[in-house]
């Protein structure tokens, strides 16, 4: 069971500024002094209004994007590495053992069914291949993705279709820190359920969840505690 009482995931200080280059260097500041901690066992939900910056957090502790200043702290066994200075292949290697990220659009890779697609996040994560291949289906069955289209690549499937499987991906090698952006924006009532009930199996296991819910439902559903990210919006100004 992880330690809960220090962060799984902490940001320190965080900035971030986009420059367009091709805008004539126009400078996007974002954010700065974000600081934020996420414990095991919490599911911690980014609230505030559009572009206040909530995707911009996630993306940093994955590592798709840079950050200007401060630390993000992730805890990987006894480890502490910070993402903001780590090098790729540290990024690439807490990427397989310690943090998933839900993005809101499955990145198809062509040719390649739904079912594999789903069971190498389960292989990358260490999963034995027949372990992976019977986890993948038990999550595609779970999120009512029809069996004739396990072996199809996701690329013609419906935005609801496409998610399910992001969403399989996203879950299936149950790493510590779980990432997740707006999992649920294109499902239906019932889908939505599954993915809450899945999410809360994850946060009583002792996985720390940071995530975006626009949904007053889902996110009161799914939520220990919600922070307001127009506050790192408010230190930029000051
Ligand atoms: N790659 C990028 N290049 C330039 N600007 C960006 C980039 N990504 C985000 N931004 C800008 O950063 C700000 C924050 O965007 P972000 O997507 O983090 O907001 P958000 O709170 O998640 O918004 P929403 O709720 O609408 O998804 C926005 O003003 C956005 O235009």
């Amino acid at each position: 069971m992880p330690d809960r009482n220090s962060p799984a995931l902490e940001f320190r200080d965080v900035a971030k500024t986009f420059t367009l280059h091709l805008r004539g260097g126009v400078q996007l500041p974002v954010m700065a002094g974000a600081d934020l901690a996420v414990y095991p066992g919490e599911c911690v939900v980014l609230g505030g209004p559009s572009g206040a910056g909530k995707s911009s957090l996630l993306k940093m502790a994955y590592g798709n994007y840079r950050c200007d200043r401060g630390q993000i702290l992730v805890r990987d066994g006894a480890a502490l590495i910070d993402v903001a200075s780590a090098p790729p292949r540290q990024v690439l290697s807490l990427r397989r053992r310690t943090i998933s990220y839900v993005s809101q659009f499955l990145r198809v890779i062509p040719r390649v069914g739904a079912r594999e697609v789903v069971a190498s996040a389960g292989r990358e994560g260490g999963m034995a291949a027949d372990v992976a291949l019977a986890r993948a289906e038990e999550l595609l069955a779970r999120l009512n993705l029809p069996e004739r289209l396990w072996d199809l690549p996701p690329a013609t499937f419906s935005g609801g279709e496409q998610q399910r499987v992001n969403i399989a991906r996203g879950l299936i090698a149950e790493r510590p820190i779980l990432l997740l952006d707006e999992p649920t924006a294109s499902l239906d009532a019932q889908n939505r359920a599954v993915v809450v009930e899945l999410i809360r199996a994850r946060q009583a296991a002792g996985a720390a969840l940071l995530g975006i819910f626009h949904d007053t439902d889902e996110r009161e559903a799914v939520a220990t505690r919600v922070v307001d990210v127009t506050a790192f919006a408010q230190k930029r100004a000051a």
